[in-house]
């Protein structure tokens, strides 16, 4: 899909409906985003983009009323705001899907969809149920969610959740719609229907903030973008006539002609013997899945949302039982019954939602690290804590995580950031077995770039790796061989040459159209 033209022209003829003027924040003695300006037009797309740490969320978060900041001005509709709270910034027209969505997973999806908004009154005041579901369903639909508003929102994937995040934000009818890693952890066809949403909302006049790693999305969608760097505002400028390379390279600040075109190299020899053989795995949901992974091997795992790639892996890392099937490590018959035997067989898994199930928000990145791999950091049943803040050290190192230091808490940390934190625990225990689950879901496109060199060497020390993305691009770059999922079953598989983004979205639209 080509960017369409923005209604608004951006030569200043027309008001822009936000402004921000030199807006100032800092953490302790940290400036985290500095004098950074910013003019928004109606029926504009506005991508703001930025490495992990820029200052992205934290600029948003100002805007919404989270932050207060030390100095500068929001204009809105030619008149200064300052929110002290995200509610009033919703009254004034301003809608937010934060990287992490604020929802409440043990009410239903309607009662997460109404929250802050008053519900439809039937007689004698009471809530109408029926009406407020049916209008939870119209909210799904319009961004392409079929599911009953009946059901707990824990119960949905992250995918989903992402989806009724969007759903929320639009049922306030916003004139400015801030979108914060909205596509994360979405898969091609599910982008496309949340881009299709997008386009009809800059029609409507509606202007839009779209942050996003994924440059190939801002060139499809964008009319302009701000690119910020260490909290900097580096440049403003149309999408026409930049390319994916130009944009990175300012994103980063030096050139990046490593980064791109790269792919894994050849498949490990067939004839090297399997670390791992899955056999007539099923759960009711998955079903007959079978396939074995050659030591050395990067397998990635392709599919909808919902086709199975993390219930496979979750599978495979204990997590969630079987009702068939056969696993054998190294040859070895297993039982995998729950992390803790997963992880005694050199299994890691890194996780598709690091909120959820990845990390402690108040501990410090230490400890973040070494918490699965405790036993190996105790003698004489204590713990040997410099032995582990080495370890967390070296392994943040190597993955530049960009931190205020080793002892800060998991939630000074960007989004980008905890996920390197997260991804070098589990590399940290040296697996035999790596399962990825959207590796570089919220990473920047640089350090992207190195976590692929890294799986690459860990694959080349003869480590196997098993890894979902719904990135194409990154299955493309990665992957030794792929398995397509639909619907809980192997649908296809790609080797060598054969794995392409094109042949792999084209199984995934046929699979969309079953639907
Ligand atoms: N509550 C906090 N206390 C201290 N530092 C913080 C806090 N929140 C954010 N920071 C720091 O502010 C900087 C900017 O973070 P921010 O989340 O705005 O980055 P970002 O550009 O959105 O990154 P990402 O792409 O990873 O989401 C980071 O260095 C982060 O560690």
């Amino acid at each position: 899909m080509a960017a369409l033209p923005a209604l608004a022209p951006e030569s200043g003829q027309t008001r822009p409906v936000l402004e921000l003027r030199d807006v100032t924040k800092s953490f302790g003695p940290v400036k985290v985003v500095d004098r950074v300006s910013l003019e928004l037009h109606a029926g504009e797309i506005h991508a703001l983009v930025g490495e992990n740490g820029a200052g992205k969320s934290t600029l948003i978060r100002v805007l919404a009323g989270d932050h207060i900041p030390e100095s500068g001005e929001i204009i809105l509709a030619g008149r200064a705001v300052r929110f002290a709270h995200p509610a009033q910034a919703m009254e004034a027209g301003v809608g937010f899907v934060h990287q992490v969505p604020m929802f409440v997973p043990t009410l239903s999806i309607t009662e997460n969809l109404f929250l802050g908004v008053p519900f439809a009154k039937g007689k004698a005041g009471l809530i109408d149920w029926r009406a407020a579901h049916r209008i939870a369903s119209d909210d799904l639909a319009r961004v392409g969610l079929v599911v009953d508003p009946r059901q707990r929102l824990e119960l949905l994937r992250p995918h989903e959740r992402q989806l009724v995040a969007v759903a929320r934000a639009l049922k306030r009818n916003p004139r400015i719609l801030v979108l914060d890693e909205v596509t994360a952890s979405l898969s091609e066809p599910e982008v496309r229907i949340l881009h299709e949403v997008i386009q009809r909302l800059r029609y409507g006049g509606v202007a839009i903030v779209y942050v996003s790693h994924r440059l190939e999305e801002i060139f499809r969608l964008a009319d302009r973008v701000t690119v910020l760097r260490d909290g900097r505002k580096i440049a403003t400028m149309p999408v026409e006539g930049q390319t994916q390379r130009s944009i990175a390279e300012l994103i980063v600040g030096s050139s990046l002609e490593h980064l791109f075109g790269r792919r894994s190299g050849p498949s490990p020899k067939s004839a090297s013997k399997p670390v791992l053989e899955v056999r007539g795995l099923s759960d009711g949901k998955l079903r007959d899945v079978s396939f074995s992974l050659a030591r050395g091997e990067i397998l990635g795992l392709a599919g909808l949302g919902g086709s199975g790639r993390t219930r496979l892996l979750h599978m495979l890392f204990g997590a969630r039982q079987t009702v068939g099937g056969e696993v054998a490590v190294d040859g070895v018959p297993t039982k995998l019954a729950s992390p803790a035997d997963a992880l005694r067989c050199g299994i890691a898994l890194l996780t598709e939602d690091r909120q959820e199930d990845g990390f402690v928000q108040t501990m410090p990145i230490w400890q973040n690290v070494t918490l699965p791999w405790l036993s190996r950091y105790r003698r004489n049943c204590l713990l040997k804590p410099a032995t582990e803040r080495t370890t967390a050290v070296t392994f943040t190192t190597r993955l530049a995580v960009r931190m205020p230091g080793i002892d800060a808490q998991m939630s000074q940390l960007s989004g980008g950031n905890q996920q390197k934190v997260l991804l070098g625990r589990w590399i940290s225990g040296s697996p035999r077995i790596l399962l990825l689950d959207e590796p570089t879901h919220g990473v920047d496109i640089g350090s992207k770039g190195e976590i692929h060199e890294i799986i690459r060497g860990l694959a080349s020390e003869g480590i196997g790796v098993v890894f979902a993305s719904s990135e194409l691009e990154e299955i493309e770059a990665l992957a030794h061989r792929v398995l397509l999922l639909g619907e809980g079953k192997i649908t296809g598989e790609y080797r060598g040459i054969e794995v392409s983004k094109d042949r792999i979205l084209h199984a995934l639209l046929a699979e969309r159209g079953k639907d």
